[in-house]
């Protein structure tokens, strides 16, 4: 009577205090047949029998039945189901939960998750049509549905993570329900059979860059999920799964390795366009938030339309996009909404040590606090009035760390697998803090007072492995017995992790010059801070491969020179005559003049400069 897959009526059936408990006997399940078979689980239909002593009961239910994990772990998953149960129940575009039950399996229990059956999904739908794709509304509208359901998930502190077509049911009203509530998310830290463990966060196709290797390119965070909405988009779209056709290791060399992003189809509405190519920057930080995205769809569905295609006057938005992940994205720049009475100072570049000119001050006034490029006012000491600044160009600054600092974990016990250099994400005004660290698989919450502002590392650097660090986490490059080789930074991941090139090696067609690297386990190498001539010479050797062979050559050719001479001169002293010197001599200068045009400029330079060239060639 109460549990007739109405879930509003349940709604107010669970506020009473006669809470239901989510744990279902399975001898009340009968499960009939088999809807699908997906990553996490199969899906069943099923039979809920319920009674007591004024009714009796059969429900139809679908029953996830997850793959077996171990043994020890259940308790662990059932905890942070039953603590989520009653929550989930709460969330009006998230599927509706009946309870959970344990089911003894083949070899072991099995968790199944019993959910109200739904007729549908969107990828129902979109199988039946022509070409397999939506109409824009209709992906609009659809769109809608799904920013809200992972919005309430994010509420709770979940990812959804498994974010697809097949995974947004349509209920009676065709409003789209997540059918996966972030299952991936709870399985964290849990054990699965499957070694493959870059399946178990998500499906290949619509996964992030950093959900493949979140303790390496992390951490997920609520961006992760910006990325599987924009995929879930696409598809409706285009009916066309996104990498399609190409194997799992194929699709993370695309995206994770070459930071491939999927290409969007003309014609979208310029918010809609704009929003999902922040979807996919490679840097989960550039991404929009699910809040930014339900913001844009929801004013471009109530835009105009005319048999589905958009019409919309008005300039096209300019898009988003940063160059090369070597810039922040408006939607980095505008995730902290500033107050009147924080405290601010000019935003540093991520690839500029040098700060900006203007020094810190105090937000005295918000001149359009909803905006996204807005302006505040900002008093700052010795200056009369107060300055208009752009918000973007601001960041805000709590016990002296912004979001995007270098930060230092003092962590008196040290006991622990992950770098403590990381990349500070977020400081809310109370000192609470979120830290991405390499070998965390998700942000480290913590307070200010557990941190210290480590010194930044910058794009174009040239790092090399600290004198203790014997055991680097990642392989590292070595350049001759017992030397480490130094490397440029080319990118830097949002948990700190570096990824550095070796100019000085040589690298054959086709293999991999790029090498990760812990920002804990390396310092900083630059030519002024070279203390000898030796360690100059090798800093100029790490810049390019070339370096070493062209001095042996210059060497051995000034060695031939010279003996060509002395020979010469011997040769004509013995002689007593002579006449061919002065030649020689014009044709050496010629020579030595075309030779330095085989360095690199700034190689030669720094070689003249430092007079490095003879010693160098005599090794
Ligand atoms: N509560 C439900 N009611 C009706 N159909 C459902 C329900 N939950 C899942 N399904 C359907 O069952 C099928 C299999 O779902 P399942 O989630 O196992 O597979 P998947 O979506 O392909 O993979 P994954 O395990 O990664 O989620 C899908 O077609 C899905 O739409």
């Amino acid at each position: 009577m109460l549990y007739e897959g109405d879930p509003e009526h349940l709604r107010t059936v669970v506020a009473t205090p006669n809470l239901p408990n989510p744990q279902i006997n399975p001898s009340l399940l009968k499960l009939k047949h088999r809807i699908g078979h997906g990553l996490f689980g199969d899906v069943w239909l099923a039979t809920h029998h319920q009674s007591s002593h004024d009714y009796d009961e059969y429900h139809e239910v679908a029953v996830k039945m997850l793959h077996p994990i171990k043994e020890e772990d259940i308790p662990k998953f059932m905890v942070r189901f039953e603590d989520l149960f009653l929550k989930f129940r709460k969330l009006p575009s998230v599927c509706w939960l009946h309870g959970i039950s344990i089911i003894s399996g083949k070899a072991s229990p099995q968790i199944c998750i019993i959910m109200k059956f739904y007729e549908g999904s969107v990828g129902d739908r979109m199988a039946k049509l022509k070409g397999g794709k939506l109409s824009l509304p209709d992906a609009l509208r659809y769109g809608v549905g799904l920013a809200k359901g992972i919005h309430e998930v994010h509420m709770l502190g979940i990812l959804a993570l498994n974010i697809k077509p097949t995974n947004l049911l349509l209920d009676e009203h065709d409003q789209v329900v997540l059918g996966d509530f972030g299952i991936p998310f709870l399985l964290l830290g849990v054990q699965l059979p499957d070694p493959d463990m870059s399946l178990k966060l998500g499906s290949p196709n619509y996964m992030a860059p950093e959900q493949w290797e979140p303790e390496i390119r992390g951490p997920i965070s609520v961006e992760t999920d910006s990325w599987g909405f924009g995929c879930c988009i696409l598809e409706m779209l285009t009916g066309v799964q996104p990498w399609f056709g190409k194997s799992v290791g194929e699709i993370y060399n695309s995206v994770v390795v070459k930071q491939e992003k999927p290409q969007l189809p003309n014609g979208l509405p310029p918010a809609v366009e704009n929003v999902l190519n922040g979807c996919f920057e490679y840097d989960l930080r550039n991404r929009p938030l699910i809040a930014d995205i339900l913001h844009a769809f929801e004013s471009s569905r109530d835009a105009v339309f005319n048999d589905g295609e958009w019409i919309g006057l008005g300039s096209r938005i300019s898009a988003d996009r940063t160059l090369g992940g070597s810039s922040y994205s408006t939607w980095f720049l505008t995730k902290d909404h500033l107050q009147v009475g924080d405290t601010v100072r000019s935003r540093k570049m991520p690839n500029n040590c040098k700060n900006m000119a203007v020094p810190e001050g105090t937000v005295v006034g918000l001149e359009k606090d909803t905006d996204r490029c807005g302006f505040v006012l900002v008093r700052v000491q010795g200056i009369h009035n107060p300055l208009r600044v752009n918000i973007t160009t601001l960041e805000r600054v709590t016990s002296g760390l912004s979001a995007g600092d270098w930060v230092h974990l003092l962590d008196p016990n040290g006991n622990r697998n992950h770098s403590f250099i990381g990349i500070l994400h977020s400081i809310d005004r109370d000192g609470a803090v979120s830290v991405g660290f390499i070998g965390l698989e998700t942000l480290w919450k913590g307070r200010c007072s557990q941190l210290q502002m480590a010194d930044p590392f910058f794009v174009g650097q040239f790092v090399k492995l600290k004198a203790n660090v014997f055991t680097p986490r990642f392989p590292w490059v070595h350049k001759r017995e017992g030397i480490w080789a130094t490397g440029k930074i080319t990118q830097i991941l949002p948990n700190g992790c570096l990824i550095v090139h070796f100019p000085g090696k040589f690298v054959f067609k086709g293999e991999c010059n790029s090498y990760l690297v812990d920002p804990a386990e390396v310092e900083h190498v630059s030519f002024d801070t070279c203390s000898t001539l030796v360690d100059k010479y090798q800093h100029v050797e790490d810049h390019h491969w070339a370096v070493r062979p062209l001095m042996i050559a210059f060497g051995v050719l000034t060695a031939m020179k010279f003996g060509f001479i002395v020979g010469h001169s011997v040769g004509a002293r013995l002689k007593k005559g002579g006449g061919g010197g002065g030649g020689g001599q014009g044709q050496d200068g010629q020579n030595s003049g075309g030779k330095s045009k085989w360095l690199p400029s700034h190689v030669a330079n720094m070689l003249a400069r430092e007079g490095t060239v003879t010693p160098v060639t005599a090794r």
